[in-house]
């Protein structure tokens, strides 16, 4: 967590970007795709996942979901079928489509910190990575070393 307040492209921020900061990139969502009828969706009781039970997924699994109509993504450890989520998305499609199939983690991240998506995806969870993200692996190295 970094020691500024408000963060940077933190929505605190005022919208008219100043000249350190990045422009926001939300898009009109489509009428009834709303951050709150994905709420209503995810807690209608829709099947999101598309599997019946939680497990280990490989990347190489993850990999093989990487299209609009079949879409997993790796947020910090835990594999999601973003497949419905993609037309709820307030940055777009287009911009969460750049980790289909990928961990998305280090994307989300730098994008949005504050966003919550273990709360938004609950509903579409379908597992648990079975190999550290890159940067975890990094950090692992590094430790290593170091004793
Ligand atoms: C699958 C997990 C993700 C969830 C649940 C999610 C959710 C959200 C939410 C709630 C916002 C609105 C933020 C706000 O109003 O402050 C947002 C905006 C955005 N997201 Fe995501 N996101 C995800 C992944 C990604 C990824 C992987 C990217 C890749 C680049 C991305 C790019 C963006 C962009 C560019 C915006 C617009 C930010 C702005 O206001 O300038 N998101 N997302």
């Amino acid at each position: 967590m970094s020691g500024t307040f408000p963060m940077r492209n933190s929505p605190q921020v005022l919208s008219v970007p100043g000249p350190n900061q990045r422009p926001r990139k939300k898009v009109a969502l489509k009428p009834g795709f709303s951050p709150l009828d994905w709420a209503r969706l995810s807690a209608s009781g829709k099947d999101l996942r598309g599997v019946t039970e939680l497990r280990l997924i490989t990347m190489d699994e993850v990999a093989l979901h990487n299209k609009r109509t079949d879409c997993w993504m790796v947020i910090a450890g835990k594999v999601y079928n973003v497949t419905h989520y993609l037309e709820y998305h307030p940055g777009g499609k287009g911009e969460l489509m750049r980790a289909a199939g990928k961990d998305g983690s280090a994307l989300f991240n730098d994008t949005h910190p504050w966003v919550n998506a273990e709360s938004i995806l609950r509903a579409c969870m379908i597992g648990f990575c079975s190999e550290p993200s890159r940067r975890q692996t990094k950090a692992v190295e590094k430790s290593d070393d170091s004793a």
